[in-house]
């Protein structure tokens, strides 16, 4: 279990964590999701010790993280930072053993991921020969080299195309079911959705809202309806709801949770034929924007009325 408590810290004027806690338990996968800025990258070099905290820890198995412990840790850094100009399968090789790995270890381990990541072939090419796409694979491969108990991503699927988010996306799962803790941020909300099993959604340095995917998507205090009536007629939004949008046929809204559904099924039947319906919780997409547009509004908010209590006592 990762336990990251109450982490702060300020550069200069600016604060990049404000009390951001959260909890990565063995064997599931954890997507850390935040806004630019948000202070992701520097929670995760946090947890590697690559910042200097102000107040806060991190505890790997209710212990200490000791640079020890930091050896079963793997780390895929949002400014890659492997030599470019080093062949591929040394530096990999190099990695592991500074791990902790034998040399026989070191060479198995590097030829099984290079081959698990399709780059068999271009073991002893320099990474900057390399396309984008694999140098980000290796840059995977360095940070699982030494089977680490702790993975921890930061923006691993940014430039990938599909073929290498789904190589990607198998590497994690696969990790996470042999009992690895997986940890990663991304922006790509539905990869995040399809791939974690929880998430943490952080703005201002701060965690708002944490839990499973199932309960962050229910805890919104709406629920999405999706509904089409025979011959397209169209849908008038029942009491309470909200026309989100309608596109081919199907009209799209959001009711809030309290609605009793027979209701809501009964007004929309007195407008046609019913022969779509579902009822379902947010996406996360759409928690994200509730929960970071709150807290931004919220920021906003005590801005103004620390500046009016300033004109006050002026
Ligand atoms: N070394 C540093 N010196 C000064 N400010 C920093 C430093 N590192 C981070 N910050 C600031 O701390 C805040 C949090 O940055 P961080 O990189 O952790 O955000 P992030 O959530 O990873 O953002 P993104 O999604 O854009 O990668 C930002 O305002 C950033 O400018």
């Amino acid at each position: 279990m990762l336990r990251v408590q109450d982490l702060h810290k300020r550069y200069g004027e600016v604060t990049a964590l404000d009390g951001v806690t959260l909890t990565a338990a063995p064997g599931r996968m954890l997507g850390f999701l935040g806004p630019n800025g948000a202070g992701k990258t520097t929670t995760m070099r946090a947890v590697f010790g690559l910042v200097r905290l102000d107040a806060g820890e991190v505890r790997w198995r209710d212990r200490e993280v000791t640079s020890d412990v930091r050896l079963r840790f793997g780390y895929m850094p949002e400014q890659r930072g492997l030599y470019a100009r080093m062949p591929v399968g040394r530096q990999l090789r190099y990695l592991a053993e500074l791990h902790g790995m034998d040399a026989d270890d070191a060479g198995r381990a590097t030829q099984r991921w290079l081959t698990e990541l399709g780059l068999a072939d271009r073991i002893d090419a320099r990474l900057s020969d390399l396309s984008h796409g694999n140098q980000q694979r290796v840059q995977l491969a360095a940070s699982l080299v030494h089977d680490p108990e702790l993975l921890v991503l930061d923006e691993p699927f940014s430039g990938l195309d599909p073929l290498g988010v789904q190589a990607m996306s198998e590497v994690l799962r696969e990790r996470a079911a042999a009992g690895a803790t997986v940890v990663f941020s991304s922006h790509q909300l539905e990869l995040v959705e399809e791939l974690c099993d929880d998430v943490v959604i952080i703005a201002h340095g701060r965690d708002q809202i944490a839990g499973t995917l199932d309960e962050v998507r229910a805890a919104a205090d709406y629920r999405r309806v999706e509904v089409r009536l025979a011959d397209n007629r169209p849908v008038t939004p029942p009491s309470g709801a909200r026309l989100l949008d309608a596109r081919e046929g199907i009209v799209r809204l959001q009711v809030p949770v309290a609605t009793p559904v027979p209701a809501l099924v009964e007004e929309l039947a007195g407008q046609g034929t019913i022969e779509h319906l579902t009822f379902t919780s947010p996406r996360l997409t759409e928690v994200f924007r509730d929960v970071v547009g709150a807290s931004i509004t919220d920021l906003e908010h005590a801005a103004a009325s620390s500046e009016e209590s300033v004109e006050v006592d002026a």
